[in-house]
């Protein structure tokens, strides 16, 4: 790998002083989209890839990008646990044409496999989410935008013809969520992702004394709060995060703006059945990728309560963990509609930047697919519960 390349990556961070937030910072200089020296057939897995984003990205960003709180239970948990759940394959059926397609709220997609809002994307290649949001566009995968991400919501679309979901951070100041659910809107985004699992921030012990380190160096916009502030910081005493919603928050989303309510972050079926009562329209099964509580169980063993609960009655989604088609597959049998990624595709995003999401997506579905064919299903629908044993 090049070293000059290497050397040459620098990142910053910054928190805000008198917020409950902190912000890490892009600062990060790369001239190339991809190193030239990568021989792409050499990239086998989303682990493979993973290596190469070691040797592209800085400690700082790897640091924030791999994080989890305390000891990584959650975070551990929710790779093994897909590890414990079996494949129950049928034969001598004919698998020659596969569709990997699924439909949500009335749209049809090419694949189950969303990615995952993950905020500030700069710091992992120059390029951030413009390049994640072009690489979901040339593969036809949904993108959630981060609340936090480094280019605005309205400059993506602008930008790429990405599909586009919002992720909101509801912000402690209804004046400025009202605003960034005006601005998404305004992009063409049909749904807002709210999410729940972060009433206060993990206590990721590594990622915060590095955030504190280096708070204050220097401030680098956050794309969707430019519209609102020049430069896109928020004034002292307001906060991304608000540990004072309730419920009642999904009713007010449902009166202050046009989208579809998701809630990313449910991991009981007591919160499946409030979903639904406070009228959501979805669910993401989700422990935010072990960076907020500890001892979670893995996400997709809660997958099934939830699903039993919400019985069909919204779209069911996933993430945390799933690195392999097999673990796509895993949560579809079990009910989920469709399954996101978070850090396999910011691999991607760090090692090559576009090319690299492409690449992650590329080796997801292409697994997945063959996984279908060797279990003996044609389509997504087929892949039921009686396709798996835990
Ligand atoms: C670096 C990083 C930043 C993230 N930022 C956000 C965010 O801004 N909003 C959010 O709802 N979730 C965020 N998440 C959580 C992801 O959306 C997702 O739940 C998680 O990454 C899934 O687990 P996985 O990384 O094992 O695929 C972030 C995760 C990572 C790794
Ligand atoms: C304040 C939220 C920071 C982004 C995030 O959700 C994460 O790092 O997990």
């Amino acid at each position: 790998m090049n070293s000059e390349i290497q050397r040459r990556h620098f990142i910053k961070w910054i928190g805000m002083s008198g917020l409950y937030m902190t912000l890490p910072i892009a600062g990060c200089i790369r001239e190339n989209e991809a190193s030239t020296e990568v021989d792409l057939t050499s990239l086998r897995n989303v682990f493979d890839v993973e290596k190469l984003s070691k040797k592209e990205m800085g400690e700082d960003a790897l640091l924030y990008l791999n994080d989890g709180v305390e000891d990584r239970l959650t975070l551990k948990a929710n790779v093994e646990a897909y590890k414990k759940i079996q494949i129950r394959a049928r034969r001598l059926i004919d698998v020659r044409n596969v569709s990997t397609g699924i439909e949500l709220f009335g749209e049809s997609w090419d694949s189950p496999l969303i990615l995952s809002p993950v905020g500030y994307q700069q710091l992992f290649h120059p390029h951030g989410e413009i390049a994640t949001a072009k690489a979901a566009a040339q593969k036809k995968h949904l993108m959630m935008v981060s609340s936090v991400a480094n280019h605005s919501i309205s400059t993506i679309a602008d930008k790429t013809q990405a599909k586009l979901w919002f992720q909101l951070y509801p912000t402690t100041d209804r004046k400025i969520t009202k605003h960034l659910l005006q601005q998404a809107e305004n992009s063409g985004c049909k749904v807002c992702v709210l999410t729940i699992d972060h009433p206060v921030l993990g206590n990721r012990e590594v990622g915060i004394p590095l955030l504190r380190k280096i708070m204050s160096t220097r401030k680098l916009k956050m794309g969707n709060f430019e519209g609102i502030f020049p430069d896109g910081i928020m004034p002292e005493g307001t906060s991304v995060i608000d540990p004072s919603m309730t419920w009642d928050m999904v009713g007010w989303l449902k009166e202050n703006c046009g989208m579809k309510i998701i809630l990313k972050g449910i991991v009981t079926k007591e919160d499946a059945a409030l979903a639904v009562e406070y009228g959501a329209d979805g669910i993401v099964v989700s422990n935010h990728g072990g960076r907020q509580l500890e001892s979670n169980l893995g996400t997709i063993e809660c997958l099934p309560e939830v699903v039993d609960e919400i019985d069909g009655r919204m779209p069911v989604m996933i993430d945390g963990g799933i690195r392999r088609g097999t673990d796509i597959f895993k949560a579809l049998a079990l009910g989920a509609t469709a399954v996101c990624i978070g850090r396999p595709f910011c691999w991607g995003l760090g090692a090559l930047g576009q090319q690299g999401v492409e690449l992650v997506l590329d080796i997801l579905m292409t697994e997945l697919k063959r996984d279908m064919q060797l279990a003996g299903v044609t389509s997504i629908q087929q892949i039921t519960k009686d396709y798996v044993r835990s």
